[in-house]
């Protein structure tokens, strides 16, 4: 872990704020050291962002990287309007899926032609299941799903498990490594949990699963562009994610489907459309499945959402995903340490782990009148999102910084201390 954001003094005591903001003056002049120290700090002129705001919602919908309109206008007005047809090949909307794929691949470490880029996560989901018990083989009827999954992913193992005639066993994460057996084809797991921000033990599972001869399947929608994922290193088979995240890739924006190398000549998938046989324009009526991870396309890609997406991919560009990693860790701790400095005793609980090793990047805070807290913080320009019971802020390392947080955590508290905008 970099020493980049080390602290200038020791973080302050996590005293309870009713008394007013103690430690205020000192956590603001903390927060703009480390604002001037930060190494990311000049990528947040990429985004179109306002500093009324401050935006902790990129785990939901990521912001609008600048360049990303003129790029549009340009795809719409010339590439559509003026080439049409001739785009398909001329700018080369045909192979996007596969090129954007290998633009997101560095980023969850993954070398190049196993990533493709479409549908929905949902539906890459379903992919990735019904794949994936076909490689299993006979004999193994078990699908473990992640009891906490964010819904989609549990409802489409579900059916899927009915199509194929698999019984779903929903358990904690963390005990998926001690029930994987002889009878596990598969597991289905969130990196980081969506509501807690819980990280996953990817390497551990993975490698338990592969033990008992299963396959590791990772829901990667709350981790890409947030942390390193290192799906080659740690040999995951299949990965889905979303990429309207971390990713800015814009409303809708397509998702994708990371299909290790060594799987590819039997990747089966359920859904064969004919962008993904070997010979899409030769109209054959049976299908012949394409070589690669282009195989795990199915119909005519979204063509508008995916080139915002691979034009909001450049803000990428020259970023490690490790210093990413630090300054996410370095903000969600300095967030924690205001919310315990300024918000009134026992009136939120973290639950995101302390635990450098099982945080994502965003802080979730159990909140007994969430729902009356967070209109009033976006009133005030505080941008989280709710999730029951939840107050939940996502962390964007390349465009929020330290006295984002500060400030986010002093209109909490003014928030619950029924104090008035400053
Ligand atoms: C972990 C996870 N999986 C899946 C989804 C959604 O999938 P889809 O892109 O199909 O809406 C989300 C968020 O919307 C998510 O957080
Ligand atoms: N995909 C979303 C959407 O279409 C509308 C509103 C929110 C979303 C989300 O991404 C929710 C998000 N996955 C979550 O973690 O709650």
């Amino acid at each position: 872990m970099s020493d980049t954001y080390e602290r200038a003094q020791a973080p302050a005591p996590a005293l309870p704020g009713d008394a007013g903001r103690p430690a205020a003056s000192a956590l603001r002049e903390e927060a703009a050291r480390l604002d001037a120290a930060d190494p990311l700090a000049g990528h947040r002129a990429k985004f179109a962002l306002d500093d009324a705001t401050v935006y902790l919602d990129g785990n939901s919908l990521g912001a609008l990287p600048a360049h990303v309109p003129a790029r549009m206008a340009d795809v719409i007005g010339r590439e559509w309007g003026e080439l049409r047809i001739r785009s398909w090949d001329e700018s080369g909307w045909w192979t996007a899926p596969e090129r954007i794929g290998d633009r997101i691949a560095p980023l969850v470490g993954a070398a190049a032609g196993q990533i493709v880029a479409g549908d929905s996560t949902s539906v890459n989901v379903f992919k990735a299941v019904v794949a994936a018990t076909r490689l299993a083989g006979e004999g193994r009827d078990e699908i473990l799903v992640d009891a906490s999954t964010f819904p989609t992913d549990g409802y489409i193992a579900e059916s899927a498990a009915r199509m194929t005639g698999h019984r779903i066993v929903a358990l904690d994460p963390a005990d998926v490594p001690g029930a994987a057996n002889d009878r596990t084809a598969l597991a289905l797991v969130n990196h980081v949990d969506y509501r807690t921000g819980r990280l996953h033990d990817l390497p551990g599972t993975t490698a338990a699963l592969h033990a008992a001869g299963a396959l590791a399947v990772w829901d990667l929608c709350h981790s890409a562009g947030a942390l390193p994922v290192g799906l080659d290193a740690h040999g995951v088979d299949l990965a889905v994610g979303c990429t309207y995240k971390y990713l800015n890739g814009g409303p809708g924006s397509p998702a994708y489907l990371y299909v290790a190398e060594r799987h590819q000549d039997r990747f089966d998938s359920p859904l064969p459309g004919w962008t993904s046989h070997a010979a899409p324009f030769g109209m054959e009526p049976g299908y012949r499945a394409a070589d690669g991870a282009v195989r795990g396309r199915v119909g005519t890609p979204d063509i508008l959402s995916m080139l915002a997406l691979e034009a909001a991919l450049d803000v990428w560009d020259g970023v490690g995903i490790e210093a990413v990693r630090a300054k996410s860790l370095a903000l969600t701790d300095f967030f924690l340490e205001c919310v315990a400095a300024y918000v009134p005793a026992g009136r939120v609980t973290p639950i995101t782990p302390a635990a450098h090793a099982e945080r994502g990047s965003q802080v979730a805070l159990a909140c007994e009148d969430a729902p009356d807290v967070m209109p009033e913080l976006i009133r005030r320009g505080v941008v989280g999102d709710l999730r029951p019971g939840l107050l939940r802020f996502g962390f964007t390392p390349l465009y929020v910084g330290f006295s984002d947080a500060e400030r986010a955590a002093r209109v909490l508290a003014d928030v619950l201390a029924g104090r008035p905008s400053d």
